[in-house]
């Protein structure tokens, strides 16, 4: 990691502090302009004399947010991508025929997808494992055929810890050309740096925190190496997946207010979680004591986010709740100043096949909770009310 990428003040400043060096404008604009352009002037025959040539190589308002974003992450380098999806495209063709990938066995629905696509059609073997266990991913280390080891810490759906940082040192130890690579979409850069742990390369949707108000798609890679930065380099340019000029303005917006958006949903969600377990109910948040990965969570991040879920025991009950609240819209995503609920089996989750959500223990009756900016008391309100609809026997008094 370079110096350059050193932390010169608290974060919640790095956040809204966009180094003026970043975009050279003649006006001095105070935002960033949007550079909607395609192609750049050039002032001799054989194309040189531009900084830029063409938008799908580089645009100054991408690299403004790249830079910011860089910043954030303490990467040498990182870039923006069209989807979060996009961003574990690009990285999964550094993988090559013959080669192995070690997976979690709880993943986003979509990247479950997105492997057993690579799996069936490119020759690459997906080993999915229990990362939150360090030796079923050092079972599965093969010295010369692992490539990469993909890890999302916490998971998602059912919010679970691994170790980033010993698993990383094992991986590193045992296969020195095998790359970790970390999905930290739940905890946003603002709350885990995972190449600071050891990762190579860490991924974001920024569809979710970076850019807070679901009004974009688009996607993060953050690299620890300037080779590894390279090849990601090519393949984005060479395949066209960078982000947009428009779009990389609205993420580079939305990750200045990352900072205050994050405290204020973490500490509802934190009241959210400790009202559900009141209720009796099975909670998934690493924010609850009784949480078994509380401590190792804690060791790795500086809190523990705004999404969780719970077991009901029974999938109509999950269905009346969720349909019965009112301010939690139903939808899948998270990270949005909105607070949301989903059923993830049915909705995110739905493209992994029963048989394997079974296998995988991936509870049918699962509700997800992406907790907002709202007032706290009216969250809890809203879904004491669902649950009481529902027919679920509340406990304790509700504060007002
Ligand atoms: C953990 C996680 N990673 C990656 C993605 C993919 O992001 P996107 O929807 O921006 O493609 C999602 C959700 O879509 C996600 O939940
Ligand atoms: N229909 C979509 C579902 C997207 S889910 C988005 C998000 N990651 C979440 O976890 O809610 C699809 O098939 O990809």
């Amino acid at each position: 990691m370079g110096d350059t990428n050193a932390r010169k003040y608290h974060l919640a400043t790095e956040l809204v502090y966009i180094d003026s060096e970043a975009v050279k404008d003649n006006y001095n604009a105070a935002s960033v302009p949007i550079y909607q352009t395609a192609t750049f002037k050039q002032q001799n025959a054989d194309g040189s004399g531009g900084e830029y040539d063409y938008s799908r190589s580089g645009n100054p308002t991408r690299t403004a947010v790249e830079s910011h974003i860089a910043k954030i992450m303490r990467a040498e380098r990182a870039f923006v991508v069209s989807t979060g999806m996009t961003a574990l495209d690009v990285i999964l063709r550094l993988v090559k025929t013959g080669q192995e990938i070690i997976a979690g066995d709880d993943l986003y629905g979509g990247t479950n997808r997105l492997l057993t696509y690579v799996s069936q059609y490119s020759g690459v073997k997906v080993h999915n494992v229990d990362t939150t266990e360090v030796a079923r991913v050092e079972e599965r280390l093969d010295p010369v055929k692992t490539r990469l080891v993909l890890l999302e810490s916490p998971t998602n759906p059912l919010i679970k810890i691994a170790d980033i940082r010993t698993i990383a040192d094992r991986v590193h130890k045992v296969c020195p050309s095998a790359l970790v690579v970390v999905d930290n979409t739940m905890m946003s850069p603002y709350l885990q740096n995972t190449l600071e742990y050891g990762a190579d390369i860490e991924y974001h949707s920024g569809t979710k925190y970076l850019s807070g108000h679901h009004d974009l798609m688009a996607g993060v890679i953050g690299c620890r190496a300037a080779q590894v930065a390279e090849q990601i380099y090519f393949v984005i340019n060479a395949s066209g997946s960078g982000l947009g000029p428009f779009d990389s303005w609205l993420l580079l917006r939305g990750v200045k207010t990352l900072g205050i958006r994050m405290e204020k949903q973490q500490s509802n969600a934190i009241l959210v979680a400790d009202f559900l377990e009141a209720q009796g109910l099975k909670v998934h948040y690493p924010g609850l004591k009784s949480n078994a990965q509380y401590e190792l969570h804690r060791s790795l991040s500086s809190g523990p986010g705004a999404v969780l879920s719970f077991e009901t025991g029974d999938v109509a009950l999950s269905e009346r709740i969720v349909e019965g609240a009112r301010l939690w819209g139903i939808s899948v995503s998270f990270g949005c100043v909105n607070s949301l609920i989903s059923m993830p089996c049915k909705m995110s989750h739905a493209s992994i096949p029963v048989e394997v959500r079974k296998q995988r223990r991936l509870p049918e009756d699962l509700i997800r909770l992406c907790v907002g900016i709202e007032h706290p008391d009216d969250l809890i309100g809203d879904l004491a009310n669902a649950l009481g609809k529902a027919g679920v026997e509340l406990k304790g008094e509700l504060r007002k």
